[in-house]
């Protein structure tokens, strides 16, 4: 028989965000947590940590009653007791936005990489062990870049702080114009060795977001692998349009419009491949995906897809359907980035340097302190687990600062309100 779980810990954080901007509006200036921790009746402790939302935490706690016994090693059944519970929770209930309001993916997640962690301490081996081993020691991350205001987030909003240094000043700097974001790209770069580097777009008119796509190949020249995102904002004659034009220099476009439908048809006039984070973000969407051909790299990442093990699920599937793997990202702590970090040692291939926010983060809830980069990769640890362990003062800080921020879920709209008042968020505006 193994570990039980005696004990559940939810704790909602809120964690400096600098103001970033998307296709939704602009990140507040705390981006919001939760981190899980499970602890077993021989008191092991396993922690995992998914975006915050105040919905997503009491679905947690509602479920605690059925969790609480249960065999940390038995998944299967946790996950079937989960699923009777939330029922299926289709592409509708995910929302419209760039992030994921499902309750079973994100609850799922929280339990089996804490679970994971639990099992990993058990048996001595690490996270990447238990999803079939390490098939590299080191995972590459790809730059991102965000349109930003100046500041930093956190109390200073859009203040700056006169004594930060290096990276930190950098990215608190403006980045709006095709200049500014090449000065991001070159400080982030020289900061943690990316040797790709990705653009959210979605945020000015497609033209200017070209412009800056074209500052960047030639700043960084054709062996550097360029991405830009507009999250579905763009109509499909925009999307062909400004796709044509950015075939040169383009690794792959990430969701140029919204729908596989539409997808499946600028997929069908572009040369240049066709990621995904927000036409198939589930199993439910695979059939339909391969049966139109709506992209051809899918953006995993495991707080949606419901874990690692499902991510594992997912890397199958791709390399059955031809389909490409990479990984997509929010704002984060290093709970989050030691799970992205063991599934992508895990995936048979890397082919694409995968996202992170990380860089834009401050704070962290780990004993260890910020994770390293060098040359834009991360070594996977080697230690039982996940590797990291709960920094509990800074846990109990960050949940401090997040009832004193009052915020609840993300809602870039709202936030992008009182800087543009009257702004809404369009589904599709270019
Ligand atoms: O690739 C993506 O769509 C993302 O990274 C989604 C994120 O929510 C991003 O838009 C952000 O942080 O504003
Ligand atoms: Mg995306």
């Amino acid at each position: 028989m193994g570990p039980r779980i005696k004990e559940i810990h939810i704790t909602p954080i809120a964690i400096v965000d600098p103001p970033l901007l998307n296709a939704a509006g602009l990140h507040a200036p705390y981006a919001l947590r939760t981190i899980v921790e499970i602890v077993t009746d021989d008191n092991i402790s396993g922690i995992s940590e998914i975006p915050g939302n105040k919905d997503i935490d009491i679905a947690l706690a509602e479920t605690l009653p059925l969790l609480i016994g249960k065999d940390v090693f038995q998944l299967n059944e946790i996950r079937h007791v989960l699923v009777n519970y939330f029922g299926t929770e289709g592409m509708v209930k995910r929302g419209e936005t760039p992030w994921d309001q499902r309750k079973l993916v994100h609850v799922f997640s929280s339990v089996e990489v804490a679970c994971l962690d639990i099992i990993g301490k058990v048996t001595g081996r690490p996270v990447v062990d238990l999803l079939g081993g390490k098939m590299r020691d080191c995972v590459p991350f790809s730059a991102y870049l965000f349109y930003k205001y100046e500041g930093a987030g956190g109390e200073l909003g859009f203040g700056t702080d006169p004594n930060a240094t290096d990276w930190a000043a950098a990215r608190q700097a403006s980045g709006l114009t095709p200049a500014e974001i090449v000065a991001q790209a070159k400080a982030m770069c020289a900061e943690f060795g990316f040797q790709s580097i990705k653009l959210k777009g979605g945020v000015f008119e497609p033209q200017q977001e070209v412009d800056a796509m074209f500052a960047l190949y030639e700043a960084f020249g054709p062996d550097v692998p360029l991405r830009v995102d507009p999250n579905a904002i763009w109509k499909v004659e925009t999307a062909i349009h400004y796709g044509k034009m950015m075939e040169p220099i383009l690794e792959y476009l990430e969701d140029p419009v919204r729908g596989q439908a539409n997808m499946a048809k600028v997929r069908s006039a572009l040369k240049t491949p066709l990621a995904t984070n927000m036409c198939t973000t589930s199993f439910e969407d695979i059939p339909n995906s391969i049966a139109i051909g709506s992209e051809d790299i899918i953006l995993s990442d495991h707080h949606f897809w419901g874990g690692l093990r499902s991510s594992m699920n997912l890397s199958a599937i791709c390399d059955t359907f031809g389909r490409g793997l990479s990984m997509h990202s929010n704002s984060h702590l290093g709970i989050s980035l030691a799970a992205m970090v063991h599934l992508g040692a895990a995936l048979p291939q890397v082919p694409f340097a995968l996202d992170t926010h990380y860089p834009w983060q401050s704070d962290e809830v780990i004993t260890s302190g910020r994770f390293k980069f060098e040359e834009g990769m991360v070594q996977v640890p080697r230690e039982p687990g996940l590797g990291v362990e709960l920094d509990r003062e800074a846990l109990a800080k960050l949940h401090q600062t997040y009832l004193n921020c009052g915020l609840t879920k993300r809602d870039d709209e709202t936030e992008m309100q009182k800087v543009q008042p009257g702004w809404t968020f369009q589904t599709v505006r270019w």
